[in-house]
């Protein structure tokens, strides 16, 4: 059975209609990626599973229960962490403030925030200092952080290396190899070579229908599927 289940979403946003048709199946574990163009209603879907934006009609389903209509905090009580493009962080906090506004209680595991130190190294540097003053790509590290500092089954994350540097990329990409490894994460991305080497299913949304849905290793060696769903001229 699926850990989550999406069926026939529609999500309107004001007179626009963004998602038409989207089901997918995200199994447990491992990291499922949303591929498409620009616009193509990757964020709408990941806002729309966390109750930012109402789908109507259709469903989400995690675990079997029924999400649909719930409201954004009580969707995050279930277990489901939201990263979203513009991180979400609060530049005047300093790292170790915007970790505790994370947690459910103000404290930290000690073992789960050593983790997140060797995931990312930089969060401990830097600790005492303001996130407004960090680089793009340790602001992305923090805006993952938050999402972890508390067990989460499944972790929703839009377009973690969007202007980021080649090292600070293969950074992430291990993070989330072994982020992975604790709970399942979808994935938005728009940098095919990193949702490549992460993926293990993954679905292409194209003008807010589900234009494709596989595993990455099929997808990846057709070259003709990916010109025709993710190229800019096509
Ligand atoms: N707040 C909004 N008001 C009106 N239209 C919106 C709003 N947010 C998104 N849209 C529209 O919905 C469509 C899907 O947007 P969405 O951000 O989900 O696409 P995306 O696949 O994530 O693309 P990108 O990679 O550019 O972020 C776009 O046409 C966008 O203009």
């Amino acid at each position: 059975m699926s850990l989550l289940s999406l069926k026939n979403m529609k999500t309107s946003i004001g007179q626009y209609h963004v998602l038409h048709d989207i089901s997918i199946e995200v199994p447990e574990g491992g990291v499922f990626v949303l591929l498409g163009r620009n616009g193509a209603g990757k964020s709408t879907t990941l806002r729309s599973i966390m109750g930012l934006w109402s789908p109507s009609p259709g469903s989400v389903t995690f675990r079997s229960e029924d999400l649909t209509g719930l409201h954004t905090a009580e969707i995050a009580k279930r277990g489901i962490a939201f990263v979203p493009e513009d991180m979400g962080i609060f530049g005047g906090l300093t790292v170790a403030e915007n970790m505790v506004l994370a947690t459910a209680d103000g404290s930290f595991d000690k073992d789960r925030l050593r983790w997140i130190y060797d995931l990312f190294p930089a969060l401990e540097k830097f600790w005492d200092k303001p996130a407004g003053a960090l680089s793009g790509g340790q602001k992305q590290m923090l805006s993952v952080a938050r999402a972890i500092i508390e067990p989460r089954e499944l972790i929703l994350i839009d377009e973690p290396t969007k202007g980021l540097a080649p090292a600070i990329v293969d950074n992430m990409a291990e993070a989330f190899r072994q982020i992975s490894d604790r709970s399942t994460i979808l994935l938005v991305e728009q940098n095919f070579e990193f949702a490549k080497s992460l993926g293990r299913d993954m679905a292409v949304i194209e003008d807010g229908r589900i234009a494709h849905a596989g595993t990455m290793a099929d997808f990846a060696a057709d070259q003709d599927l990916q010109d025709r769903l993710l190229s800019l001229s096509a």
